[in-house]
């Protein structure tokens, strides 16, 4: 049995066709969206992240607006341009790509960011908002693995889901985006505490590794039949390693490829985020 692909490039070029005629509709009423990307430092996988973002903006019709600083900014230097995109009418909404320099405080990076420009969904009240179950720009990662599953018809209702890695861009805010009654997952966090990670993994029905551990999900830890997402990027000898070994596609019924599974998927969504927001700001013109 060989597992069946979860082609997130494809669906994503669907996204961002449906996005591009949006964008469209936009523009004729006078509306450019803008998308803005503060890079700090040369961390060779932000850069190329960082790139794909503004490529898929020109693809869609979507004005980029790119800051890049050196790996030695300081923070009131990164404060300052983060000011500046918070007052700029060009920019509809910015990330700041991470990981940033371990001598910037992301936490305070992230709160001085303007909410209602926060195209990443990683600001603390709308990561608060979705806690509550309030509309809010949704984390990109998270979002684009539940549209991928949609896509696929994999359900996630009453389904066992084991994320590996609770980092704040992908397995803590996915568990809130799968136990929202829409999703209705039991939802298990797995990290670097958990005792026996394969005893978690086995009983899934999904599984989303993103710990960034190359190959660390096997196929004797997956159950026949079960959708595995791999999110984790690493770079060995200059080649992209996922967290998911070879193996599991003879075991696992649906299996995301590690690039064009989960990648592309998590830049469509900014888009859209991108896209809602400047939706809002014309409906709030009028
Ligand atoms: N501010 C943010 N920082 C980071 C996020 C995020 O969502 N917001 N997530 C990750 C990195 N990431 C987004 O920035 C990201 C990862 C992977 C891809 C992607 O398209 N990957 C391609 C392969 C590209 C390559 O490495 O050659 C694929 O999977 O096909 C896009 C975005 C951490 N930081």
């Amino acid at each position: 049995m060989s597992a069946q692909i979860l082609d997130g490039k494809a669906t994503a070029a669907r996204i961002k066709a449906d996005l591009a005629e949006r964008v469209a509709a936009l523009k004729e009423r006078g509306i450019t969206p803008g998308l803005g990307t503060v890079l700090v430092g040369d961390d060779p996988g932000s850069q190329i992240y960082v790139a794909g973002k503004h490529r898929d903006c020109a693809e869609v019709g979507i004005a980029s607006i790119r800051r890049d600083m050196p790996d030695n900014a300081t923070q009131a230097e990164v404060e300052e341009v983060i000011d500046e995109l918070n007052a700029s009418p060009e920019c509809t909404g910015y990330i700041v790509q991470l990981p940033l320099p371990r001598h910037l405080d992301t936490q305070a990076l992230l709160e001085r960011m303007d909410p209602a420009k926060d195209a990443d969904g990683l600001h603390p009240v709308n990561l608060g908002r979705l806690v509550h179950m309030v509309d809010a720009p949704l984390p990109c990662t998270p979002h684009g693995i539940v549209l991928l599953l949609q896509e696929y018809g994999v359900p996630t209702k009453g389904a066992e889901v084991v994320v590996v890695g609770r980092g704040i861009t992908v397995g803590r805010s996915l568990g809130l985006l799968l136990t929202r009654r829409s999703e209705n997952a039991t939802v298990t966090l797995c990290h670097t505490g958990t005792q026996d990670l394969a005893a978690h993994t086995r009983r899934a029905d999904i599984v989303v590794a993103a710990a960034g551990v190359p190959h660390l999900i096997t196929g004797d830890m997956v159950k026949p039949g079960a959708a595995v997402l791999d999110v984790g990027v690493s770079r060995v000898e200059g080649k992209i390693a996922g967290d998911v070994a070879p193996d599991v596609a003879e075991v696992a019924g649906f299996l995301t490829p590690n690039p064009g599974g989960v990648g592309p998927m998590t830049r469509a969504l900014l888009l859209a985020n991108v896209v809602e927001a400047a939706e809002r700001q014309a409906a709030a013109r009028g």
